[in-house]
């Protein structure tokens, strides 16, 4: 059996492809109704249409959630740090997978050494990628890059997770797979903006390609190793989050740009992942205009059309 804890679009839709291939799942969700539409109706509030196979059922006991020994976390970056409070199973010996893209605004910390502080006799590990979870839902094509410290275990966890159509490769490289997965939110509320903005596609190429440089200078400078940002976990998601309407992040950066509301119900990380990163590299002296832009175009403080004008008027410099 597997555990997976948040029942939102993306820890349902890997239940779903994980049940179909015949892994028992067990999905905690903390709305009765949730968890109801799972096990009487087979349907998935966040994942309208698709039909849940045999073997996903759902319980708001976390209890019967821990027992698995691999749990995979799918609720949003700032909810990790309580929801593992809230878990007060032992977990010795086992595999704690974060499926959240972000830091962690109270330390500044990824997904991983959130699992490490709160929980240091289970071995954390992050799953991250492009991906949307409707298509992992649907059985559409998917590549994601399972990140673990510890290689042997991480093998062992990209062979549970893998299947005919979600393909897993493997990382030990923690820092920068989950820096990828959530430095590309803030980018991609940028390429929304300049998009909503009308400033064209010229300038969301320049965006993606100045913004993939900030991903990669934070992310080596905290440790990581380069090659981890050019694979899936940093340009592929870059890619797909920059370029897609599907993605929240981008529908953000739209409406910020169109100067239209958004539903703030919807989980949109690059957000505080803007704020947190702006932190971040003020404390480590490290260089994130575009980031820096991206958090004060959505606090209000700065419009998208001052925002651009800053970037493109900043000094000159070598690429
Ligand atoms: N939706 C997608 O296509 C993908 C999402 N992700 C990542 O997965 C994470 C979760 O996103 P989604 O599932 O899309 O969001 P969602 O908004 O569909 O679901 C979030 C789930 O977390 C639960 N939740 C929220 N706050 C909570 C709290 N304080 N305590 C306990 N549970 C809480 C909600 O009830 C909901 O079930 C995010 O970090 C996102 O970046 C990653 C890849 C794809
Ligand atoms: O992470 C994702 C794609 O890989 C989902 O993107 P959004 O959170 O912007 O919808």
């Amino acid at each position: 059996m597997i555990g997976v804890i948040g029942a939102g679009a993306f820890g349902t839709a890997l239940a779903i492809t994980l049940a179909r291939k015949g892994t028992p799942v067990r999905i905690w969700a903390r709305d009765p109704a949730t968890v109801e539409a799972i096990n009487t109706r087979k349907e998935a509030p966040r994942l309208p249409g698709v039909r849940l196979p045999e073997g996903l059922t759902a319980t708001t006991d976390l209890a019967e959630v821990t027992q698995a020994q691999t749990l995979l976390l799918a609720v949003p970056m700032q909810a990790l740090s309580g929801m593992l409070a809230q878990i007060d199973a032992p977990l010795a010996g086992k595999r704690l997978v974060a499926c959240c893209k972000g830091i962690d605004l109270a330390t500044l910390t990824g997904p991983t050494a959130v699992i490490a502080s709160a929980k240091p006799e289970a071995t954390p590990a992050v799953l991250t990628g492009p991906s949307f979870a409707d298509d992992i839902a649907r059985g559409l094509p998917t590549a994601l890059t399972l990140a673990c410290g510890d290689d042997a275990t991480g093998a062992e966890i990209q062979a549970e997770l893998s299947g005919t159509t979600l393909r897993l490769y493997r990382t030990t490289d923690t820092t920068g797979a989950e820096l990828g997965g959530a430095l590309k939110n803030v980018i991609a509320i940028a390429c929304g903006a300049c998009i909503g903005e009308g400033l064209g596609d010229s300038a969301r190429a320049a965006l993606m390609t100045r913004g993939f440089a900030e991903m990669t200078r934070l992310a080596v400078r905290l440790g990581a190793q380069q090659q981890t940002l050019g694979g899936l976990s940093g340009l592929g998601d870059l890619a797909l989050t920059c370029s897609s309407e599907l993605s929240r992040n981008y529908r953000f950066g739209l409406a910020l740009g169109r100067g239209e509301p958004f539903d703030n119900a919807l989980t949109v990380e690059g957000v505080k992942t803007a704020e947190a990163v702006t932190r971040l590299g003020a404390k480590l002296g490290v260089d994130l205009p575009i980031c820096a832009m991206v958090n004060e175009v959505s606090t209000g403080d700065t419009s998208v059309a001052e925002a651009i004008t800053y970037l493109l008027n900043r000094p000159l410099k070598e690429e």
